[in-house]
């Protein structure tokens, strides 16, 4: 666990000691801080009511901060905000979906930060749009009605918005719910591209089993960052066991060894909400081992 957060990071983004307090008082996040360089695939993680929304609407300059400070690309969040650096992927609950729109002009909502103040899209917009769409396998559906399309299908269209913004930074919120394994696996080749283009991707996500898969760095939050930093740290029985609480069973599937590697041995932990079991790794130390093995 770290908490050495460095409020002027110009090469992510960072949060350090951030309070969000809303309107009634009530204090949906209490001193957080985490560091993310570029290049990154982060997951966020935690119960309910954790605090992950806060969290994006505070990167996105939606609510104010009561103390602290987020860093963005080493610049402030209104910075970010001027610039167009940060672009949003929403849960599907949170889009109107009767309200009549086009794919393509879902995609150019992207591009508007990119426009004069009429709005008025030039060929290069037109462009990025369509190569946006390309990237998401959702050409063929621009001329369609959001609101026809299927769940995993309107995500490609708001991923393809995202990348059509040229955002630095993209936060997405539970992309995977309700999506389809292939899509899932669409989506997480897209944010490894992306991640190569040196952006940084802030994941929240209940799908605990494949972030050890494709994120680089995990946030564990509970109101407030408890742990963040690479995955294969943070990502321990006892890290998840403080976000989760008891809400997790777990159990150790002994002997199965995640690496044949000797200096770095690892077991598998299968640990189990009761619907979904994930696997995660969990560090084995060889004096355990000795302990187990008398
Ligand atoms: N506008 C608001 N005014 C007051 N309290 C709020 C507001 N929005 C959220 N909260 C409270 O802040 C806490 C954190 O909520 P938040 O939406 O950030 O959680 P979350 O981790 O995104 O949850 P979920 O996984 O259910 O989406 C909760 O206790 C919630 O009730």
């Amino acid at each position: 666990m770290s908490f050495d957060a460095t409020p002027n990071d110009a090469s992510g983004m960072s949060a350090s000691g951030v309070t969000v307090t809303y309107r009634n008082g009530h204090t949906a996040l209490r001193d957080a801080s985490f560091s993310l360089p570029k290049g990154t695939i982060a997951a966020l993680v935690g119960v309910n009511g954790s605090g992950k929304s806060t969290l994006f609407k505070a990167i996105m300059g939606f609510v104010p901060i009561s103390s602290g400070e987020i860093t963005i690309l080493g610049g402030s969040v209104r910075d970010a905000l001027r610039a167009n650096t940060v672009a949003y992927v929403p849960q599907a609950e949170e889009v109107d979906w009767s309200f009549p729109v086009l794919v393509e002009d879902v995609v150019m909502m992207g591009r508007y930060g990119h426009m004069g103040f009429f709005r008025i899209p030039r060929a290069e917009d037109h462009k990025a749009v369509e190569r946006s769409l390309e990237r998401v396998n959702m050409l063929e559906f621009r001329h369609r009605q959001i609101g026809e399309l299927s769940g995993g299908q309107k995500k490609r269209v708001f991923l393809a918005r995202a990348l059509a913004q040229d955002s630095r930074v993209v936060l997405l919120d539970e992309p995977f719910t309700g999506v389809d394994v292939q899509t899932e696996d669409a989506i997480i080749a897209l944010l490894r591209e992306m991640r190569e283009e040196g952006r940084v991707m802030l994941v929240s996500t209940h799908n605990l089993g494949s972030v050890p898969e494709f994120c680089d760095r995990t946030i564990l939050i509970k109101g407030t960052v408890l742990a963040y930093g690479p995955t294969e740290d943070i990502f321990t029985r006892d890290n998840l066991e403080m976000t989760f609480g008891g809400v997790l069973r777990h159990f150790v599937m002994q002997g199965a060894d995640l690496h044949d590697d000797e200096e770095d041995k690892r077991r598998l932990t299968v640990i189990s909400d009761d619907e979904r079991p994930f696997v995660i790794y969990d560090h084995h130390d060889e004096d355990e081992e000795e302990d187990e093995k008398s």
